[in-house]
């Protein structure tokens, strides 16, 4: 279970980024945050992995708080938290198998990383990954030869082989195509299931928020504003989370 509770963040005195954000979300589910522009979606994103220092507040990962670990328990935090970003953050001259393979760092020594040095046992998983998010025939090839909803695809997978209980991606469908962004979406929802992981993914596209995901949590200058499950997400609630009538996107 992830409970947030009161997270406080101002980058600025008296320009608050999030104000007193609350909420929980059980193992197993799907979460989109959606807002607009300038909300804080980032910021609690962030916040959650600690690579923001928020402000005030809690963060509790099955009974521990984040916001309080010290640098060792905070590695082994951030071994439970999976990234998933826009712009895949692949190094894109090694192959597939070797950016999967990455995910691993934080459990060895900066010598064994710098060496690549894996076991058996972890370029097999690698391999069952890559089966699992449909590129096992892609495992050789340089990452720089895949199409955006591959890589995406491989960012997944180095995630994955994390063994993490949460995966956060910040906007992971914005560079793909429509078909490539459902695919996506579709794989993290049935990983989430699958595997019985907390995954939360920032959103701009509504209507993939309401199709795939479980709980839908709407930010507005920084303050939470609807928290449910997705089938509830409303006209109503969409003019006032962007000021807008933006209902169209729910077609
Ligand atoms: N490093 C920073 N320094 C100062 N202000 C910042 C910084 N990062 C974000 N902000 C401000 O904090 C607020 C929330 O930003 P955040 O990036 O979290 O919003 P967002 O909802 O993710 O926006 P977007 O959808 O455009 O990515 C905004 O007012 C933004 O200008």
């Amino acid at each position: 279970m992830l409970e947030v509770k009161n997270l406080q963040k101002s980058y600025e005195k008296d320009k608050p980024a999030l104000t007193d954000i609350s909420f929980n979300i059980k193992p197993g589910t799907f979460v989109a945050i959606i807002g607009p522009s300038g909300a804080g979606k980032t910021t609690i994103l962030r916040s959650l992995n600690q690579l923001i220092k928020d402000d005030d507040g809690q963060i509790i990962l099955d009974g521990k708080d984040i916001r309080t670990a010290n640098k060792e328990q905070l590695r082994k935090f951030r071994r439970q938290i999976g990234m998933v970003f826009q712009n895949y953050n692949l190094v894109e001259r090694l192959t597939v198998i070797e950016n999967v393979l990455h995910g691993r760092l934080g459990y060895k020594s900066t010598l064994a990383g710098v060496f690549g040095k894996y076991t058996q046992e972890e370029k097999e998983e690698a391999m069952s990954l890559l089966k699992k998010v449909g590129l096992e025939n892609f495992a050789l090839k340089r990452c720089s030869e895949l199409s955006g909803g591959q890589k995406q695809r491989v960012g997944i997978a180095r995630s994955l082989i994390q063994h993490p209980k949460v995966i956060l991606c910040d906007e992971p469908i914005a560079s793909l195509d429509p078909a490539s962004a459902q695919n996506v979406m579709e794989l993290l929802k049935r990983l989430t299931d699958e595997y019985n992981l907390i995954c939360i993914a920032n959103l701009h596209q509504i209507n993939m928020a309401k199709k795939y995901a479980d709980q839908i949590i709407g930010i507005r200058k920084g303050h939470l504003v609807f928290d449910e499950d997705a089938d509830l997400l409303s006209e109503d609630i969409l003019r006032t989370l962007y000021d807008q009538d933006i209902t169209k996107e729910l077609e």
